[in-house]
């Protein structure tokens, strides 16, 4: 029988296009003056900031040695040359950056980011020695038509694809219904968990099952600290990809301690 899971919760704010480096500062150091270490013991927290803010957070974190982790919005599957406005791996890993956003529902619909793009991005990532958070989920069509899952499945086959298990162990993966984006309107815990388990079902099929044990799936889609505990209480959902929650000091640390929540 494989080991028990032993996954660590992870609670990522993805704060889009907002903040510049200076309220980048702020943001993060009212973050850091309400975080205590027990919040670091029970979770692994992590700021997504825009590309012009790294570099401040990154300043911060490390003088004052804070346990808060940070990432991209997004990296090019290229290495390097003639690919004007793009921002390299390896750039974004010498900012101490540990995460990478990959195939978010918003590149995907502004940005035409198909799954074989996701995917070259996926190994740019990890290349690079970033985690990727590769984000998956279905439009309001799909999901009215009942073809969530075959949808998202097909995102994961499609991003992963050619990916060998040493490497796939590194990627988180975001549940993120984009119907549930921006909208306040939160998928149940039922319909997170039913999306969130069949992707590590998916993962144990591609790969094997100590290994869907120890990817962490996120969901992400309005969450708020009113229903973070829930979504929690669900054994495939292993932490959260926050938006506009994120950008808001206090809810974001109250769903950082979503334990002291009532669920
Ligand atoms: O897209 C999201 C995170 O990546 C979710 O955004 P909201 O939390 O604002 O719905």
């Amino acid at each position: 029988m494989a080991a028990a899971p032993s996954r660590k919760p992870l609670m990522a704010g993805n704060w889009k296009m907002n903040n510049n480096h200076l309220e980048a500062i702020a943001l993060v150091q009212k973050m850091a003056f309400a975080l205590k270490e027990a919040d670091y013991d029970a979770v692994d927290v992590a700021v997504i900031p825009p590309f012009t803010a790294i570099r401040s957070v990154q300043t911060l974190i490390d003088a004052d040695k804070l346990g808060i982790g940070y990432g991209a919005q997004d990296v090019s599957q290229h290495t390097s040359g003639a690919y004007t406005g793009e921002i390299a791996g390896s750039m974004l890993a010498k900012l101490g950056c540990t995460y990478a956003l990959v195939g978010h529902s918003e590149r995907r619909q502004y940005h035409a980011e198909d799954d074989a793009v996701v995917n070259a991005k996926v190994k740019a990532a990890l290349a690079a020695d970033l985690t990727p958070i590769m984000c998956v989920g279905e439009g309001l069509d799909v999901r009215k038509a009942g073809e969530h899952v075959a949808h998202v499945l097909a995102q994961v086959d499609g991003g992963l694809e050619k990916i060998p298990a040493d490497q796939a162990e590194k990627i988180v993966i975001a549940y993120e219904p984009v119907w549930a984006i921006g909208t306040g309107e939160v998928a149940t815990k039922e319909d997170a968990q039913e999306v969130c388990a069949a992707i590590r079902t998916r993962l144990a099929e591609l790969y094997d099952g100590n290994l869907a044990d120890r990817v962490r799936v996120l969901y992400g889609g309005s969450v708020k600290g009113n229903n973070v505990a829930a979504l929690m209480t669900q054994p495939d959902v292993d932490g959260a990809l926050v938006g506009g929650a994120s950008l808001d000091p206090g809810e974001f640390v109250k769903i950082c301690r979503y334990r002291d929540l009532p669920a």
